[in-house]
């Protein structure tokens, strides 16, 4: 069997804690295989860039660069979080692009192909992910490597005529024909990361799924949702009601339902209009007041970013906004908290809580939804309100799928969300299950690896 080499600029190093769906999904899917993990250390050398580092845990190889300093702002920060970022969630009024910081992408991911490719063995299946490092592949094959190379977009794909905005656009999106398998997470984005081949990109569709390459070569292209360890969230959500951190937020509720949401900080995951469609919640259904507590948890994410700051500093604004103008001496309608939780702690959260909130602007999956939904108690599992511009979407139809830029219709899903009957929240949540259940991590893994196999 051939080795499974994982790269991606994030990677869960042992006793680090995650946040990010790639770093948990990746996780859970060399857990099962074994292989290698090459990436970015999460390290910054004061000096230079490209210090390797190699440990083994379990089954797992992790090999690891630092950055320096300037490459991480230009390249993580810069080229990859405020220009492609912001362009591939369609929102190129925020995209910020400048030529150093694109030398500084294309630097960093050259670095990335001359340490890796001496690791590479010729029977190896190579499976890139992500924004960060799309020339990765076609770097590579001018180092010599001859392997199956197969690159997964964990973000949306926008529409070409966005993507067309980006100068040098076409010599990006280029690179990735070098692959051998692209994939995705939806049909939508597949179908317009065809229109784009199509085009600007030089290539043509031969039927959907088999692509030309301007060189003449077959590039394939699928849809691949991603998905989560279903069972083991399930069985850690039943355990958790034995928990100190369950048990604690349980008696603070004194009673009440509990809404949850839990995002990055990330402008993307829409936090400003789910907090005001909160507030319209309040002020719409008086009858409900004093019935229900928001928790939202939003770790820091890139918090070097301006954007970022930005939006941390207007969700501190909003959330004492909404506090001072509705709370009473027994009740504050809204926790707002900056802290990263351990996946134990959460999915008893998710448990505890009768409605998941889930309302991106963009989302290219979103695998809060999938855990929410998987760590209900079945007799009595409570109700997911979730964005249609989520991936997540596409599977989870029996949640209230709003337009999280419609507050009166999130208000109104909150609402419907805590008065529904038992037998219609079952009703909406068990094919949810069945399709995690059947649908979970390593089916991903397993469909995107025979597709790539055979490609
Ligand atoms: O690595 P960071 O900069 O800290 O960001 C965390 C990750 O965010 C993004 O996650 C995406 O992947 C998820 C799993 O496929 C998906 O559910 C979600 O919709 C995406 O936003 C990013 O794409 C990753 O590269 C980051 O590691
Ligand atoms: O405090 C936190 C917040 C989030 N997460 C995890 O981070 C992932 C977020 O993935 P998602 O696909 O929802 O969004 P992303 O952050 O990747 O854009 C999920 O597995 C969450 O359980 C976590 O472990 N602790």
């Amino acid at each position: 069997m051939s080795r499974l080499v994982v790269v991606s600029n994030r990677v869960a190093l042992p006793e680090q804690p995650r946040s990010g769906g790639l770093a948990v999904a990746l996780q859970a899917a060399l857990e099962e295989t074994g292989g290698l993990w090459f990436g970015w250390s999460g390290r910054i050398d004061p000096r230079q860039s490209g210090q390797l580092h190699e440990l083994s845990h379990g089954d797992i190889d992790y090999a690891t660069i630092d950055l320096s300093q300037r490459d991480h702002d230009d390249y993580y920060n810069g080229f990859a979080n405020r220009t492609l970022w912001p362009l591939l969630h369609f929102r190129v009024d925020l995209v910020d692009y400048s030529r150093e910081t694109y030398a500084a992408y294309r630097r960093v991911n050259a670095l990335f192909a001359e340490k890796l490719a001496p690791l590479l063995r010729d029977d190896d299946i190579v499976w890139i992910h992500d924004y960060h490092l799309i020339p990765l592949a076609a770097l590579l094959r001018e180092h010599g490597v001859r392997c199956k190379l197969g690159f997964f977009l964990h973000v949306p794909m926008p529409s070409s005529d966005l993507l067309a905005a980006l100068p040098h656009h076409k010599r990006l999106f280029e690179g990735l024909s070098a692959h051998d398998l692209v994939g995705f997470q939806t049909e939508r984005d597949l179908e317009r990361f065809q229109d784009y081949v199509r085009l600007f990109g030089r290539g043509r569709v031969i039927e959907s799924g088999v692509l030309e390459t301007p060189g003449g070569r077959l590039l394939r292209a699928g849809a691949f949702p991603i998905s989560i360890d279903t069972a083991h969230i399930a069985d850690q959500a039943a355990a958790a009601v034995d928990k100190p951190s369950f048990q604690r937020l349980a008696r603070s509720m004194s009673g009440r339902a509990l809404a949850i949401g839990v995002d990055r900080l990330d402008y993307s995951k829409g936090l400003p209009e789910r907090f005001r469609a909160f507030e319209r919640f309040l002020r719409r259904y008086p009858d409900l007041l004093g019935k229900l507590t928001y928790l939202q948890i939003a770790p820091v994410s890139r918090g070097d970013v301006l954007e970022y700051q930005s939006l941390r500093s207007e969700l501190e604004r909003l959330s004492g906004h909404i506090n001072g103008g509705h709370a009473e001496p027994e009740w504050t309608p809204m926790r707002y908290v900056n802290r990263n939780f351990p996946h134990a702690s959460l999915t008893g959260f998710y448990r505890l809580a009768e409605v998941g909130l889930v309302t991106p602007l963009r989302d290219g999956m979103n695998l809060v939804a999938k855990e929410y939904v998987a760590a209900q108690d079945p007799d009595d599992p409570g109700v997911l309100v979730l964005s249609t511009f989520a991936g997540a979407a596409r599977e989870l139809g029996g949640a209230l799928l709003v337009n999280p830029y419609d507050l009166d219709g999130v208000a109104a899903a909150i609402a419907q969300a805590i008065t529904m009957p038992r037998q219609e929240r079952r009703e909406r949540w068990q094919p949810m299950m069945a399709r995690l259940r059947e649908y979970d991590i390593t089916a991903w893994r397993r469909s995107y690896l025979e597709a790539l196999r055979a490609a």
